[in-house]
């Protein structure tokens, strides 16, 4: 089986394309290729499938083996992969079909005949409490309390296709992602458990944030966190609706269009090696 290994500013992919359909225990191969000493190491497992409604379709895996709705740093990778290996020509606007986004319109910009940024149509956040889904009935979850092991945050949920829980915190460079990180993303609040993000707002356009993500734990980057980050960084009044989200792995540029209600994300890809697995 051959693969290509990527990343969107250090979240990364096994990235896997010729399959006509996904195979049966997708989530079990995606522990065992994701496994960064028996396996081939990454974030997650990326499958590149055809699509009779979209160009393509992305379906992912994180390395626990659960599959994700969406993938904010994966789709930015599936677009450069089918950009870069000349399976869509010189068409720079394409259509990736996810679980969680629907039809996702993805636009290249091109450098010397490669992929150098990627901007992504992530669609309209989900704020309603079921919906994300949380166990709270009510239609925006803004600025509520969580509680885990004695310590109360203060929390507001947006679903992009996938849950995320984001705290604003004093300094989130040097939070204790490791301690609470888990905690929260097993918290009962969320029935699907959640990533969890962090975030300081350093002024109205730029935020750093860090991310402990469901299934894979502390990744350097998330795409559909930042977008979370955003929003809920907006509807709290602390930042604009524009805003370059500052990572570990890098920063993403994150816009929440009023007019369409829909988050736009604009951010690199890379392909690092590609491989053949001995079986
Ligand atoms: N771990 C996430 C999926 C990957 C999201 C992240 N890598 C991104 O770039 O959006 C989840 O279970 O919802």
């Amino acid at each position: 089986m051959n693969f290509t290994k990527m990343h969107g500013l250090g979240n990364d992919f096994i990235m896997l394309y010729g399959y006509q359909e996904l195979p049966d225990e997708a989530g079990e191969l995606a522990i065992r290729l994701c496994n960064r000493h028996f396996g081939i190491g990454a974030d997650g497992l990326v499958f590149i499938l055809p699509s009779a409604e979209a160009d393509f379709q992305m379906r992912i895996f994180n390395s626990d083996g659960s599959e994700p709705e969406q993938c904010g740093n994966a789709i930015r990778c599936v677009a450069k992969y089918v950009y870069d290996h000349g399976l869509v020509g010189e068409q720079t606007s394409i259509q990736i079909a996810t679980l969680g986004g629907g039809i996702q319109t993805v636009t290249i910009r091109a450098e010397a005949g490669k992929a150098a940024a990627v901007r992504v149509d992530m669609g309209e956040p989900v704020l309603n409490g079921l919906d994300i889904p949380t166990v709270l009935d009510q239609a925006l979850v803004k600025d509520e309390a969580i509680e885990v092991d004695g310590e109360t945050f203060r929390f507001t949920a947006v679903s992009m296709g996938n849950p995320h829980c984001v705290i604003l915190v004093e300094d989130a460079l040097h939070f204790d992602l490791h301690t609470w990180g888990p905690k929260l993303e097993n918290h009962p609040l969320f029935p699907k458990r959640t990533n969890v993000e962090f975030m300081t707002v350093r002024n109205r356009n730029y935020i750093d944030m860090r991310v402990w993500e469901r299934g894979a734990g502390p990744t350097l980057a998330c795409g559909t966190g930042a977008c979370a980050t955003v929003v809920a960084a907006a509807l709290n009044g602390i930042s604009d609706r524009s805003a370059t989200v500052s990572l570990a792995g890098g920063e993403l540029l994150i816009e929440w269009d009023e007019a369409s209600n829909r988050v736009f994300m604009t951010g690199p890809a890379a392909e690092v090696y590609s491989g053949k697995l001995s079986e």
